[in-house]
């Protein structure tokens, strides 16, 4: 069940590459931090190992095969900002609905209270409103978790009990995760293996 990305490269329409002949395998249940200087291409290769984004050449291979183009997707991607990430028309519980996920442990885990099912969007806070986007990516179809710089915007008390919901429920199901952030100290905490995003384009090594 290995997420393995396999000589990838990427460039924008018309620019230079942003990284070539990246490869990179994550095993199930392994910690892996990503970090690297702005603009260096993390968030690009966190979309290209979600299936967002096509790899200009190499290949994204989830158990050895290429991701599915349809159906629950198994690489879950949670970024930065939640209000982005939301249909704002939509209420809480609907969002979580239309994900297939209403699983009352991983809600009291990631601390989401019951009466915040029945909000809008625009009536929870950033924090409040980002619980919400991490249920929605820990649906029970989920290998791998993508987490962009996920808790950056929120308090160190919001951001100590979101991971520690995180992480807990990661290693019960034995998920592995992505970690990308600028911040050392949350990475030197969390994970299990490091990875300087500027090597793994300029050495290319397997990592
Ligand atoms: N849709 C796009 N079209 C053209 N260039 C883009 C596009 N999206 C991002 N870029 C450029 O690609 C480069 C890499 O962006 P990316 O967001 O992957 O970097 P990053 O390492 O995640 O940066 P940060 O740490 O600031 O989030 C940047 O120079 C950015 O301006």
């Amino acid at each position: 069940m290995q997420l393995e990305a396999r000589n990838v490269s990427f460039r924008y329409r018309r620019k230079k590459w942003l990284f070539r002949d990246i490869n990179l395998t994550v095993q199930p249940g392994e910690v892996v931090g990503l970090a690297g200087p702005s603009g260096c291409g993390k968030t690009t290769l966190a979309r290209i190992l979600a299936g967002y984004e096509k790899p200009s050449n190499g290949t994204v291979l989830f158990n050895d095969a290429p991701l599915p183009k349809t159906g629950y997707h198994p690489i879950q991607l949670v970024f930065q900002h939640p209000e982005k990430a939301i249909n704002p028309k939509w209420p809480m519980k609907a969002v979580l609905e239309e994900a297939g996920n209403l699983d009352v442990e991983l809600l009291e885990r990631l601390g989401i209270q019951e009466n915040w099912l029945q909000r809008w969007p625009n009536e929870l806070s950033g924090g409040e409103l980002q619980r919400f986007c991490i249920a929605r990516a820990l649906g029970p179809g989920t290998q791998f978790l993508i987490a962009d710089e996920m808790t950056t915007m929120l308090d160190t008390i919001t951001q100590a009990q979101i991971w520690h919901g995180v992480m807990d429920i990661v290693r019960n199901r034995n998920i592995g995760i992505i970690i990308i952030s600028h911040d050392t100290v949350l990475l030197k905490r969390l994970v299990s293996r490091y990875i300087d995003f500027p090597l793994l384009n300029k050495d290319k090594v397997s990592y």
